[in-house]
């Protein structure tokens, strides 16, 4: 039967914004958008006072499968993803095996077809093993699906290794995404270094430390032409990188985390909690304020979660002994709501094309557009709820959430992947 959501604020950058619409939707297409739509043969959605959206896209989260299931599972946080209001997912290679050839990403793919909630994006790695020294099977991961290429969890440190991993795997036109941390000079720290660090008596992990590969990233994008994305960048220099880069015209881009964007390393202090600790760390006030500013001016392309589940007994040890992550899947659409759209430094369509439209671009998927012939990947977003991070649980199988406790305004109540309702009422389906 067609689907018919009614009195939906839409809310599309690509295409109408700010009108109220009906929209139709037939098996996994939208069939028809406009005023008063005829209901006939229709099983109706009454979204009046929602904003109906192109499916928001994280472009960066790691699954876990296979490996590591204790920490979650395609299943698990897949079903934690629709749960925060996305339709798909890019995931990161970093499970066990590695996904570092075309057999792992189908593994991926089809573990993701018969289990999952929302769309795989699979990302393949870049070195074989993540370890910097051979390229990966870049050739077979593309023919079986791979969408981007990326070592993340780690930077590679050789910058002839990065170079010759770009200029082979630019053939296939997919996007670096790099996790920027030279090792020799990051070393064991654990903390942003300075005061807090000095404070905490825990090693510190230097700004140098990411600035460095970013700017080395930029300056092999202008020498081999392949497409650099940088991942969850943390400094205002390091931003200040990236706008020199797009001035110049060289095809860079980049991502930036709620936790980035909304927490400062002065929550660490006194609390060693390790919920706070992930890579790279949390920065300074200035920092955090300078990545809102590239929010706003478009500096920064798009809001990615990386999210990243750690069992309990795992992030429950010494700070230095805990693994880096958090997650953040099931409340970075609340925290941008809030903190960015209620207090209108960005509007609704801002937010759009951060956590949507330049996630797919990225990525180079096919658009999804309000309009007749998208594929129907929409999220209905509740404006007005409030709600408190952690109150319910998660849908992710891990709990080691930053925000646990932060009441928030806005989340996701509905959600459709290619026309299947996977969220209705805030309820996984
Ligand atoms: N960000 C993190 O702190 N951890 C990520 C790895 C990564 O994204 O670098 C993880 O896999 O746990
Ligand atoms: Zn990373
Ligand atoms: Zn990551």
């Amino acid at each position: 039967m067609a689907l018919l959501l009614k009195n939906g604020h839409v809310v599309d950058p690509q295409t109408h914004t700010g009108m109220r619409f009906d929209v139709k939707i037939d098996g996994d297409t939208i069939v028809e958008v406009g005023e008063n739509l005829s209901s006939d043969g229709c099983e109706v959605i009454d979204l009046a006072g929602k904003y109906l959206v192109p499916g928001l896209v994280d472009m960066h989260v790691h699954l876990r499968e296979p490996g590591y299931e204790h920490k979650g599972t395609i299943e698990s946080e897949t079903r934690a993803a629709v749960k925060g209001g996305f339709t798909g997912v890019c995931s990161m290679p970093n499970t066990d095996p590695v996904t570092d050839n075309g057999t792992v990403v189908e593994y991926v793919k089809s573990v993701a077809a018969r289990e999952g909630h929302c769309h795989v994006y699979p990302a393949g790695a870049c070195s074989k093993g993540l370890k910097g020294e051979i390229i990966a099977e870049m050739g077979d991961m593309v023919a079986h699906g791979a969408v981007a290429f990326t070592d993340d969890g780690r930077g590679i440190q050789g910058a002839g290794m990065m170079r010759r991993c770009m200029d082979y795997g630019k053939m296939f036109d997919k996007t670096f995404l790099s996790h920027c941390q030279d090792e020799d000079l990051v070393g064991d720290g654990q903390v942003n270094e300075g005061v807090v660090s000095t404070r905490l008596g825990l090693l510190g992990w230097p700004a140098e430390g990411e600035e460095l590969q970013i700017a080395r990233d930029i300056a092999l994008a202008r020498l081999t032409g392949a497409k650099l994305h940088i991942q969850h960048i943390s400094t205002a220099r390091g931003l200040e990188l990236v706008r020199a880069a797009k001035a110049e015209g060289l095809p860079v881009t980049c991502e930036v985390t709620p936790h980035h964007l909304f927490l400062t390393e002065d929550a660490l202090d006194g609390t060693y909690d390790t919920r706070l600790k992930m890579n790279p760390p949390l920065r300074t006030a200035a920092d955090t304020e300078a990545l809102i500013r590239g929010v706003i001016d478009g500096t920064v392309d798009a809001i990615a979660t990386d999210h990243a589940p750690h069992a309990e007994w795992e992030k429950a040890r010494e700070f230095e002994l805990a693994p880096f992550g958090t997650t953040g899947i099931e409340c970075a659409l609340g925290l941008v709501f809030t903190n960015l759209v209620k207090t209108e430094k960005i509007d609704l369509g801002r937010m759009v094309e951060l956590m949507a439209v330049k996630p797919r671009e990225i990525l180079g998927l096919d658009p999804v557009k309000v309009e007749v012939g998208s594929i129907a990947d929409l999220t209905v977003i509740d404006p007005e709820a409030i709600w408190t991070v952690g109150a319910e649980g998660y849908e992710s199988k891990s709990v080691n959430c930053a925000f646990e406790g932060t009441e928030l305004t806005g989340c996701a109540s509905y959600v459709f992947v290619a026309g299947v309702c996977k969220l209705a009422d805030g309820v996984v389906c």
